[in-house]
């Protein structure tokens, strides 16, 4: 007896192939099927070279015929590591189906409110009646799922369409993917760039995302590679810097936003938003002090001709509400709740401004690719 191969490409057609959110048989991983009596052997391509990959995709064919097939056939799979041809300096960017919108948040210097400003812009967003998801891709220190409560969450996984995914976990209407969720909280982790930009892939193309007008990405600070790999492996609509008025913070956020003018990233910068700008104290709420100083991002945003997109003020229960994992932006008719959804307004705004000539449906495609001036 010997084994049909159409069952064979059905059986291989259930697993994903890693990072492309396609079956293996689809993404053209399957190269040869040979079925002799008892035996059947798979020649499969992938792009990762590690032993680990390529033991995970051997073990998962071997299961899959196995279930599907014949629980006592002699599987034997080759397994080949092959590089994707990849354009130094132009990527191509693959498209998200069911994802309008991948709005990067980035600071140029840690600590500066990346991830309060994120999670109060998704909270607002969502407020706003649109479907918005939060991808945390800080390498350093994801804070997401705990700005959100849900810190000991895991995503589950679903089958779409034959397909095992990542699902989001939704918390307050916004669904979330961390690396905080496959990372112990006591554990230093070092991602490295290809490994970071791996994973994060991963959680774009492999997750079931469902249909999103905004996908948040909580950038980790800095301008290094990790940055430009992850920003060259999604197609990013526009970016969001967020800096405090200081100077040191100031100077790191141009560079953030010299990176995402380069020519190999070329992502339009909506803007710029200041965290911090002022403290005023609960008890003498007329009363401003500007401890990182006045205006600064206001300046900058002007001097490097982008647009000023708002501000917030340094206040206890901002970091208080972050703590709690309960977002301030989900207060009603507050100050802080109409200085976030200021952000928002303004944020959108420049987004439709950026694409006003282009029909809704091609906004990543073309902005990312059109080479959009920042002004
Ligand atoms: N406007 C604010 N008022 C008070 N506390 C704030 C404000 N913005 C942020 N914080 C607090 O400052 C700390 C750092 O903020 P956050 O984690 O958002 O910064 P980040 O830029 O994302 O940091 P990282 O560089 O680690 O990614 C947090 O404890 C947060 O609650």
């Amino acid at each position: 007896m010997t084994y049909s191969k159409k069952d064979i490409t059905k059986a291989l057609e259930t697993i994903t192939a890693p990072g492309e959110g396609k079956s293996l048989v689809e993404s053209g991983a399957v190269k040869n099927i040979v079925t002799f009596e008892k035996e059947i052997i798979v020649d499969v391509t992938i792009s990762n070279p590690t032993l680990q990959a390529k033991k995970k995709i051997e073990v998962e064919i071997i299961k899959a015929i196995h279930e599907h097939v014949d629980q006592k056939a002699d599987v034997k799979v080759n397994v080949t590591a092959v590089a994707p041809p990849v354009s130094p300096l132009k990527p191509e960017k693959p498209k998200v189906p069911g994802i309008q919108n991948i709005i990067a948040i980035a600071s140029g210097k840690g600590g500066v409110g990346k991830s309060t400003i994120t999670a109060n812009m998704a909270v607002s967003l969502q407020k706003m009646g649109f479907k918005v998801g939060i991808l945390d891709a800080d390498v350093y220190g994801p804070s997401i799922h705990l700005m959100f409560d849900v810190a000991t969450a895991r995503p589950l996984s679903v089958e779409i369409d034959g397909r095992s995914k990542m699902q989001p976990v939704e918390s307050y209407g916004v669904k979330i993917l961390s690396l905080g969720f496959f990372t112990d909280a006591n554990q230093a982790v070092i991602w490295r760039g290809a490994m970071a930009s791996k994973a994060l892939n991963q959680m774009i193309f492999d997750a079931h995302w469902g249909e999103l007008d905004f996908l948040l990405i909580d950038l980790p600070p800095g301008t290094g590679d990790i940055h430009l790999s992850i920003v060259q492996a999604v197609p990013v609509t526009g970016a969001v810097i967020v800096s405090t008025p200081q100077n040191i913070a100031l100077a790191d956020a141009k560079k953030g936003v010299a990176m995402f003018q380069q020519e190999n990233i070329n992502v339009p910068v909506l803007g710029i938003v200041e965290n911090m700008s002022y403290f005023t104290p609960a008890e003498l709420p007329e009363n401003k002090y500007y401890i990182f100083g006045k205006d600064g991002a206001k300046n900058l945003a002007e001097d490097i001709e982008t647009s000023f997109l708002g501000e917030v003020p340094l206040v206890q229960s901002i970091r208080e509400a972050g703590d709690v994992g309960h977002p301030v932006a989900l207060q009603e008719n507050t100050p802080l709740e109409n200085a976030f959804s200021t952000i928002t307004k303004n944020t959108l705004s420049q987004l439709v401004k950026r694409n006003k000539d282009l029909p809704p449906t091609e906004i990543v495609r073309i902005t990312t690719m059109s080479g959009c001036s920042t002004n």
